[in-house]
């Protein structure tokens, strides 16, 4: 309900609670969140940030993870996030679309959307799925001028900047390649398809700056826990294709039951029911609402 009722945060506001999340003692632990019904029962679910993710928003659309988007979608679904949420939102902006033009362009859609912060990596295009191989890297003055980039145009944008250099070039480029990074003044580093424990404290020992991990399913990274990681030295972890993997399935599954029964009568207890859909989008409080102004304007009129 906050998009039309609530008090809005402003996208500093909003910045600034991310940061401040990133450097509690705790694990900071971000869910995936593909559209604006999961973003609000995440925030049900006591997240208190959301991620957007490349691979979810693309394969929401039907499309693969390859950069076929454009920068101007993506802001359009994270404003769905942050209207339904009022949440400080981490976007994945890929390679920033293109050259530090384009990524200037990407991170003033984003600002001018409240995104609280935006992920960019060191892919060339066309980018993949970092838990792939055959990646192939830009030289690191590429990433560091985006970054400078971003920060001096719209410098409340949180960066994270993510390596995808482990896989490509071993652990020791990948490192190069972070502090580099953060001395550029990103203020988050996403260490991308690390496989071992000791990578991860490999990054934790030498860069100083808060770290992000990627628990993605069905990648290179063991199933490590928020606490796992919190002991590796990391600060924030994601969950980035969570939510759509899940509803995926949950809707192949309902899809194929009707197709061969012709009834879905017996997948009920899967579902929503009608109240708690209309509890997650504040039904009725918009019903309430409208009645509100309504009664208002006619009784101005009798006035
Ligand atoms: C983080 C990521 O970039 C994403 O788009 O969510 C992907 C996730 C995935 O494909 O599982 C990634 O490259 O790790």
């Amino acid at each position: 309900m906050t998009w039309f009722i609530e008090k809005h945060s402003t996208q500093e506001e909003l910045a600034d609670q991310f940061m401040e999340l990133v450097l509690e003692d705790e694990i900071f632990k971000i869910p995936g969140a593909h559209d604006g019904m999961a973003a609000l029962i995440a925030k049900e679910a006591g997240f208190q940030s959301l991620y957007l993710s490349g691979a979810a928003f693309t394969a929401s659309k039907g499309l693969p993870d390859l950069a076929v988007m454009n920068s101007n979608e993506l802001a359009e679904r994270a404003e769905e996030l942050i209207r339904a949420s009022n949440l400080p939102v981490l976007v994945d902006i890929d390679t920033g679309f293109g050259g530090v033009l384009n990524t200037i362009r990407t991170a003033l859609e984003m600002y001018e959307k409240r995104v609280a912060a935006v992920q960019i990596e060191d892919q060339q295009l066309p980018k993949k799925c970092g838990h792939l191989d055959g990646k192939q890297l830009v030289p690191i003055e590429e990433l560091v001028q985006k970054i400078k980039a971003i920060k001096e145009i719209t410098p409340t944008l949180v960066v994270v900047a993510r390596t995808d250099a482990v896989s490509v070039e071993g652990v020791e480029s990948a490192v190069q390649r972070a502090q580099a990074y953060f001395d550029a003044g990103a203020d988050v580093i996403f260490t991308e398809a690390l496989t071992t424990e000791d990578d991860f404290k490999l990054f934790k020992e030498k860069i100083g700056a808060p770290l992000l991990a990627n628990m993605t399913e069905f990648g290179k990274t063991p199933y490590y826990s928020a606490q796992d990681f919190e002991e590796f030295g990391y600060n924030v972890v994601i969950y980035p294709v969570t939510s759509l993997r899940v509803a995926a399935k949950a809707y192949e599954r309902v899809y194929n039951e009707i197709m061969v029964k012709g009834t879905q009568k017996e997948m009920l207890n899967d579902m929503q029911t009608r109240k708690e859909l209309y509890e997650t989008i504040r039904y009725f409080d918009y019903e309430d609402l409208d009645n509100r102004i309504a009664k208002t304007t006619v009784q101005e009129y009798y006035d």
